[in-house]
């Protein structure tokens, strides 16, 4: 069936706080109303005792590290990547980061998310997994050099390579590049990816600011904090997303919001590998910066699931103000949804007449969604997304109805067996 002909009602669902009907013609919402006559030929989805609501745009992830759940927990930053993940990261094949890419996809699905952004290697198998489950992402071109110049000049080739390779994909799949940060890739690689990114009109994905002791090492490294030294290598720019910014001051601040560079919190793995728990979203909201939500990689976070990442992002923001009105449900919620589709530009992220149809029904009758006094409250402090989704619908095509992904046993035995497998290469089983 094309995009065209398909047309899928959802009756009787909550809407605003209304019941009603909602229209998917091809991959676009095409009317919301109280009463849509079904037509031969329809898919008919019954939403009743459903809300429906904008999929979350998952803004930082390293999906395929699904696999590595469980492995390296408790320890900080620096120990975690030298000595446990990039050792396994080593032996990692192309079918690992295609079956740990699925896994991911399977538990986004199931938890809302219909869009995320990736940094991994072999993006290529991540965007095959992203193909094959019908999900939307903008997957990264990981630039790791760690200041060997042959591994440097070979990303530097490799990115017009991946960028004409990711062209077969679907227009659901997206290319961007994704220099891993200011510790691993040198200064003039970061303006090759600017000068790329500026010609090729692609996001720049970048881990920045994420711990104090980077801060401390890029002032002793290059005489600068990190936002201070990527503004000396004129690389801010609007096509720039950062993820973590939790070490930023007030000038940096100025400078993010100078050059519109993006700025992605990651409030799960921040708190678990104790890089901050002071995300100064307000003070970036005032300057306009546009904050996305992440989850960050599954080794680091433990789950892909933005309900809880929401959750967390609100009760940290709270907290370390010791001021209960900040990070109001309301502004995560939008944060999670609509400005991360911003950020990674899709037209998506809101319930509207002729947008994208990627969104999501919620179940209402489960206890911890009753009683319904505020819709948004429930969803961003007490839901876990695994549990209340329902029905994940992306680019007007049903991914999951009624809780069932078509092929979840066999990703979930061989993302399992990968892992192990992957584990015992790496004599870490
Ligand atoms: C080479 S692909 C991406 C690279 O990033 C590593 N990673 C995962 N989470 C983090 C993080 O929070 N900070 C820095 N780097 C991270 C991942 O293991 C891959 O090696
Ligand atoms: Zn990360």
């Amino acid at each position: 069936m094309t995009k065209e002909q398909n047309k899928i009602l959802i009756q009787g669902a909550i809407l605003n706080g209304k019941v009603s009907d909602l229209l998917i013609e091809g991959n676009r919402i095409k009317t919301i109303a109280e009463n849509i006559p079904k037509e031969e030929g329809m898919q008919v989805i019954d939403g009743k005792g459903r809300a429906i609501v904008p999929g979350m745009h998952n803004c930082h992830t390293h999906s395929a590290m699904t696999i590595y759940r469980g492995f390296g927990d408790d320890l900080k930053l620096m120990d975690w990547l030298e000595n446990w993940i990039w050792p396994v990261e080593a032996v990692m094949t192309e079918e690992d980061v295609y079956w740990g890419s699925k896994l991911a996809c399977l538990e986004m699905i199931k938890s809302g998310t219909t869009a995320f952004l990736d940094m991994y290697t072999f993006p290529l198998c991540t965007a095959q997994a992203v193909e094959d489950m019908g999900m939307r992402a903008v997957l990264s071109y990981t630039l790791f050099d760690r200041g060997d110049e042959k591994r440097a000049k070979l990303d530097r080739e490799q990115c017009y390579t991946y960028m004409e390779k990711y062209k077969h994909f679907s227009d659901r799949v997206e290319y961007s590049l994704g220099p891993h940060a200011i510790y691993t890739v040198s200064g003039p690689q970061l303006q090759f990816c600017h000068e790329f990114s500026q010609e090729n009109d692609v996001l720049i994905h970048l881990h920045l600011s994420e711990t104090e002791g980077e801060v401390k090492d890029s002032i002793k490294n290059y005489g600068l904090s990190p936002v201070r030294y990527l503004d000396k290598l004129r690389v801010l720019s609007p096509n720039l997303v950062i993820a973590h910014g939790v070490w930023l001051d007030e000038e940096e601040m100025d400078l993010l919001a100078k050059h519109n560079v993006k700025v992605v919190h990651n409030p799960a793995s921040n708190l678990k590998l104790a890089s901050g728990y002071r995300f100064q979203y307000e003070e970036m909201k005032k300057r306009g910066i546009l904050i996305g939500i992440g989850t960050d990689g599954c080794s680091s976070s433990n789950n892909l699931d933005m309900y809880t990442a929401m959750k967390l992002a609100a009760f940290m923001g709270k907290a370390w103000r010791f001021d209960p009105t900040a990070m109001k449900a309301e502004d995560i919620f939008e944060t999670a949804t609509k400005s991360g589709a911003e950020i990674m530009r899709i037209d998506a992220g809101e319930i509207k007449e002729g947008k994208l149809a990627d969104l999501v029904l919620v179940n209402l009758n489960r206890p911890e969604m009753l009683p319904c006094h505020n819709l948004i409250s429930n969803l961003v402090y007490s839901a876990a997304g695994a549990a209340i989704v329902d029905t994940t619908i992306v680019d007007g095509k049903v991914l999951m109805l009624h809780g069932k992904v078509d092929g979840e046993d066999e990703i979930m035995e061989k993302a399992s067996k990968c892992a192990y497998d992957m584990l015992k290469r790496a004599n870490k089983a």
